[in-house]
């Protein structure tokens, strides 16, 4: 077990670098076995999740090499075969086989991946999707099965515009019989990464980044090179990073439209943030103003960058009031925050964060991941040291992110603890 200990309150100043897309790159590597062709994908971040979605496709019968950013996969020895709940449970977005596997070979079947600490995350969505395009579905004992001599096109209106569910239903019906069309699809930048990496393989995809995307079937795909997008959660975390420490930050590969809400919440909080092409400058005025947030699909608040948020919040001058409408418990850093002196009121799914005029260092814990990167944030802007534990959740998602910080002039040791 490792932990942070953070020592507050010094500017971070300086150039950092935000890596390539976990978001993008998880539907991606599982698009990989679509194909008996060879994927090559760039920008890949070397992160606890990639390396779980690199270990399910080795199991799956895909041959990969992974050095440096770049990941090369080769599905033609792959057979869709079940998978166990010890490879299923360690991360959610191991779901994200089940459309390329229906897809490729008829038949998929995998232990449920399970709810996770930020709400239920139930599959719902994606089984009925799956259904309508005629896959036959049954759960057993924590097991879905899903199957279909040809999957064929239709139309499927998604109750709610879930990544996941988008993601997987474009996997399955892109080697579908006729042409699918997905109405409420999700409008993540991350999807339009997945369109553009199945359409270099031969798909036929269009609409992805609108809420309707149109699938017309192809016999097969082949090989692909890729880059994926820049990450736009880690960069909004670097964001922060320079506006809590009323600091200096230049955060580069980014494109900065993917920001929007992020920019527009910060400059009305008082940050100046200047963009340029491909990265955006962050730098404190000396205040931070209360705002109010609410977490919505894109192109709104992400709800992966509402935790950060209320981290800078904490220290605003006035009362903000954020809620969270995509997660039912994606509150559970406010227990932490007060530790360290907030002053936060939950009423459901909001939470009132009364500005105080100086957070104090504490020993916390990462309860997710993003609730992880919050507390660094946090104790970044602490009076004294913080204690930082379960930080494995902040390594699904951040490449070592106290080197990254350090090199801004933070204090963030890496301690190993029994
Ligand atoms: C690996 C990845 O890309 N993860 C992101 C993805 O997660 P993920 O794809 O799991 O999130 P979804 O967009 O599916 O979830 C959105 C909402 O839909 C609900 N829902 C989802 C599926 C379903 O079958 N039934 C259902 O009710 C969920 O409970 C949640 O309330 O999008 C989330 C929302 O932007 C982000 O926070 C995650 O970082
Ligand atoms: C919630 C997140 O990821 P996942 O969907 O993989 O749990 C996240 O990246 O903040």
């Amino acid at each position: 077990m490792e932990k942070f200990v953070v020592v507050g309150g010094n500017r971070l100043k300086g150039t950092i670098r935000a890596n390539g897309s976990k978001n993008a790159t998880l539907p991606i590597l599982a698009a990989t076995l679509l194909t008996g062709g060879v994927c090559t994908v760039n920008e890949v971040p070397r992160l606890k999740d990639v390396f779980v979605m690199q270990e399910l496709l080795t199991y799956l019968g895909a041959k990969t090499n992974f050095e440096g950013n770049t990941m090369t996969v080769d599905c033609s020895k792959v057979q869709s075969q079940e998978i166990s709940e010890d490879l299923m449970r360690k991360m959610r977005a191991s779901n994200l086989v089940m459309g390329p596997l229906i897809g490729r070979f008829g038949n998929v079947k995998i232990s449920y991946p399970g709810g996770c600490n930020i709400g239920s995350r139930p599959m719902n969505l994606h089984l009925k999707g799956l259904a309508t395009l005629g896959a036959n579905i049954s759960e057993k004992f924590g097991y879905i099965s899903a199957s279909a001599k040809q999957l064929t096109g239709t139309v499927i209106h998604l109750d709610v515009p879930s990544v996941g569910a988008t993601e997987n239903l474009i996997m399955a019906a892109v080697l579908a019989h006729g042409t699918t069309v997905i109405r409420n699809a999700a409008k993540e930048p991350e999807i339009v990464d997945l369109q553009n990496f199945l359409n270099a393989m031969g798909a036929k995809v269009v609409g992805a980044g609108t809420d309707i995307i149109r699938i017309e079937g192809v016999k097969e795909l082949g090989s692909v090179i890729h880059t994926v997008i820049p990450d736009r959660i880690e960069a909004g975390t670097h964001m922060v990073a320079g506006a809590i420490t009323n600091g200096d930050v230049v955060v580069t590969n980014v494109i900065p439209e993917h920001l929007d809400p992020l920019i527009y919440k910060l400059r009305e909080a008082g940050v100046r943030v200047e963009v340029m092409d491909d990265s955006v400058r962050v730098q404190g005025t000396g205040v931070i103003k209360a705002v109010d947030i609410k977490t919505m699909p894109y192109p709104g608040f992400p709800t992966d960058m509402q935790a950060q948020m209320m981290a800078l919040m904490t220290i605003a001058e006035g009362t903000s009031v954020i809620s969270e409408t995509i997660f039912e418990n994606r509150f559970k850093h406010v227990p932490e925050f007060r530790r360290m002196g907030a002053d936060i009121r939950l009423e459901g799914h909001t939470a009132i964060v009364k500005g105080v005029k100086r957070l104090s260092g504490a020993c916390v814990e990462a309860t997710d991941l993003r609730a992880g990167a919050a507390l660094i944030l946090a104790a970044l802007a602490a009076e004294d040291g913080t204690v930082l534990d379960n930080i494995e959740h902040i390594d699904r998602g951040y490449e070592r992110i106290e080197k990254k910080y350090n090199a801004l002039g933070a204090r963030i040791i890496r301690v190993n603890s029994q």
